[in-house]
């Protein structure tokens, strides 16, 4: 099973965990709230600014960071399932849960039977400041944020319990809450209202953060990022380290009167110095591109290695040209764009290298015209904001090292993901007005090998509609762009493969690439650049496969293979040399066809992706072939029947020529050699036992019927009936 397979599964419980949870929490809240609502405490009224007051007794307030060990409750819940309650924005349950506390259907005062928690409701704050001393800051920094909180529905919390730890704290406006005599709580300052509280889990083992209002107020936002952050045991945090680096565009470029002057450069400057007290080394990069490029005039160095390539310049999609003319001409290493994968929405951006240039994200474009001081003043505000409300550490780093550190941060990003260039308008509109989309397949044949993919392939084409890419122009092999590092050549090589089409309805373009099958990045791959595409697979039995296979490599004079038996090959162990290891595991990879399966199932829908029994397609190949056309749906209806011929002398189905002739496939497809010898038969059998089990059971999840080759190798699976199987019993 793939970690991606394995992966879904977990999210997938996790996520049903997390429903479950959450309603018995929206339960347990409501019967919290409404059967006791007579508080047990009075709340303060402090004439002192927020947080100026002493803080609370709490064992943890005067914990530094990093976070204090779990309290010492014996059964404190640390999963992660608590998020739910104050994921309010993205979980309809969670939205619920916090729309109770915000409710203005409420008394004022509710108390929460089962828990030493008592809040007010309904309430108008002003002057929410950061307790300092909470355990949950990590992101956030102590302040006050002066004035009216916005809206007069927020409700605050007081306990007289030391699990409840105040982390914001406001006053209320209309004078309510505890008089200066009363005891609020040790977890609480005299006089402040309560707004967001972080509960230890000392007192029912569950640890939480809650909310007295949504996270439509600027600083709940922040203090979510620590919530989670604290309610993972840090497994969901950041580091505290940024980067910043600001690009002005093409400076010399603009209409005349709008382009910089002396008194812009001289404000640029300025607010460079001002941001380098709060940056080292701030400096504003100058970036150029198109025909001002080097122009030289100013004498500024542009030698850096980079230049800004915003969307217009093409940096993606790709064009190869730009990528070879910016190497050759500037020895561009680096540059930026904002495409990629798409415009919006700006936090799914990424970066990637192609043809060895970096194009990462940093780029934070400033405008190229005159007169531009808003610009200026947001940087200066940004820098000083985080300052004051974060722990975070800005940086800067010229271009070529910032790239560098980008793909040192998200190595993952690296490698491109292509997408078709015409499924976004922008992208379309950047994309050539000579090149088309239309060069692209419509279905895939994927293999794997040696179950007759090539068979298929012939007969295929011989529907008037369907044509396939052009053969390699050097090896007159497959395509293998999926799977290989033709991928990194992009998609322009790609589309070079297929004709274009003379009706981008009615034909279907195709590609067989038998090897894609098992590759752990194809899937992937193809659904990004081909999502609507059909994938066809066939499947012969995985023993027979990998013994046609291993005969393959005879013929191709692979060293291991002619040195070392089928047996030797299949049962090698550990130890064994690494060519024998390294033939062994091509061997039988492919054979795991549920593992292989459920990944193509991940990025592609049941529903257009076929399964074609290999023994079938050998034995009757015209009702193959009919199934096909109706997946496919492509027109007209070809007879198959009429069309394909046995010929008794290459023991195969082969294409009727005019004049009773056929044509078959070469030499290398149907091969003679000796059948498997049953030692080797056995030990397979055994060794793909599971894997043909839920082959079975994701065939019977697809509404599939089992070929008989399957049946077979199930009904030596001793004592499992196929029905047990069906059922989901396992061995
Ligand atoms: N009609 C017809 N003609 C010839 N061969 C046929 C046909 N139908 C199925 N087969 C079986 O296809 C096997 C080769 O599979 P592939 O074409 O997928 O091989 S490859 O991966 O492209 O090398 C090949 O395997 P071998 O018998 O081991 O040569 C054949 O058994």
């Amino acid at each position: 099973m793939t970690v991606a397979v394995r992966f879904r599964r977990h999210l997938r419980r996790l996520l049903l965990l997390l429903a479950s949870c959450c309603l018995l929490s929206l339960l347990l809240s409501a019967y919290f709230l409404f059967t006791n609502s007579s508080p047990s405490m009075q709340l303060g009224q402090s004439p002192e600014p927020a947080c100026a007051q002493p803080l609370s007794m709490s064992p943890y307030h005067q914990l530094p960071y990093p976070y204090p060990p779990n309290p010492p409750h014996t059964h404190v819940h640390t999963d992660p399932v608590v998020l739910v309650l104050v994921e309010s924005q993205y979980s309809q349950l969670g939205q619920d849960i916090v729309a109770i506390l915000e409710s203005a259907h409420f008394p004022p005062l509710l108390k929460l039977r089962g828990l030493p928690l008592v809040l007010r409701t309904n309430q108008a704050l002003w002057d929410c400041c950061v307790v300092s001393s909470s355990p949950l800051l990590h992101l956030t920094k102590p302040g006050t944020d002066r004035g009216a909180l916005p809206g007069e529905d927020w409700t605050s919390f007081s306990s007289n319990h030391s699990t409840y730890q105040a982390v914001l704290h406001a006053r209320a406006k209309d004078g309510a809450g505890a008089g200066s005599g009363d005891n609020p709580g040790p977890g609480f300052s005299l006089g402040l209202q309560a707004t967001v509280v972080q509960d230890m889990g000392l007192y029912d083992g569950v640890r939480r953060v809650l909310f007295g209002q949504g996270l439509g107020y600027w600083l709940h936002r922040l203090i979510l990022v620590d919530a989670i952050s604290y309610l993972t045991n840090r497994k969901l945090t950041l580091g505290l380290d940024r980067h910043i680096l600001v690009d002005i565009d093409d400076i010399f470029v603009g209409k005349e009167g709008t382009r910089m002057n002396t008194k812009d450069v001289k404000v640029l400057l300025d607010t460079q110095r001002q941001l380098r007290s709060q940056i080292s080394n701030f400096t504003f990069n100058l970036g150029f591109s198109g025909k001002f490029y080097h122009t030289g005039e100013h004498n500024i160095p542009v030698d850096m290695g980079y230049a800004v390539a915003p969307h217009h310049s093409g940096v993606y999609p790709v064009h190869l040209q730009l990528y070879k003319a910016w190497r050759r001409v500037w020895n561009i290493q680096v540059t930026s764009t904002e495409e990629y994968p798409h415009l919006k929405p700006a936090r799914y951006r990424k970066g990637f290298i192609h043809n060895n240039i970096m194009i990462s994200i940093f780029m934070t474009h400033l405008s190229n015209y005159g007169n531009d001081r808003l610009g200026l003043y947001t940087f200066v505000h940004l820098a000083s904001f985080l300052r004051s409300w974060t722990n975070l550490k800005l940086h800067t780093l010229p271009p070529l090292q910032l790239a560098h550190k980008y793909f040192q941060l998200f190595p993952e990003q690296r490698n491109p993901l292509w997408q078709n260039p015409c499924d976004d308008k922008r992208h379309k509109d950047i994309w050539s007005k000579e090149k088309t989309c239309d060069r692209l397949p419509k279905f895939m044949v994927i293999g794997p090998q040696k179950t007759g993919t090539t068979a298929l392939y012939l007969f295929l084409l011989m529907h008037p509609s369907i044509s396939s890419n052009f053969p390699s122009p050097k090896t007159y092999e497959e395509v293998q762009f999926f799977n290989t590092n033709n991928y990194h050549k992009g998609i322009d090589w790609y589309m070079e493969f297929f004709p274009v089409p003379s009706n981008v309805t009615t034909d279907f373009l195709f590609e067989k690439s038998a090897n894609y099958f098992p590759s752990e990045e194809s899937p992937r791959r193809a659904a990004a650049l081909l999502p609507k595409a059909k994938i066809i697979t066939l499947l012969i039995n995985p023993s027979d496969r990998a013994y046609s296979w291993y005969q393959h490599q005879r013929a191709h004079e692979d060293h291991a293979a002619l040195q070392f038996t089928f047996y030797d090959v299949i049962s090698a162990r550990p130890g064994a040399p690494a060519e024998l290891r390294s033939l062994q595991s091509r061997c039988l990879i492919p054979g795991l066809y549920s593992t292989h399966l459920e990944r193509w199932l991940t990025y592609y829908p049941a529903n257009q992706v076929m399964i074609i029994d290999g023994h079938q397609l050998r034995t009757d190949p015209a009702t193959v072939m009919d199934e096909v056309q109706k997946f496919l749906g492509v027109t007209p209806h070809f007879n198959y029947s009429q069309a394909l011929t046995f010929d008794p002398q290459k023991g195969f189905w082969c294409q009727l020529l005019e004049g009773g002739k056929t044509k078959c496939l070469g030499k290398s497809k149907g091969r003679k050699y000796p059948p498997m010898e049953p030692e080797a038969h056995a030990y397979l059998s055994r060794y793909y036992r599971e894997h043909n089990v839920e082959l079975s059971k994701l065939l019977h999840r697809l509404g599939q019927p089992l070929p008989s080759w399957l049946r077979e190798e199930l009904q030596k699976v001793s004592g499992i009936k196929l029905c047990d199987i069906h059922l989901g019993i396992s061995l």
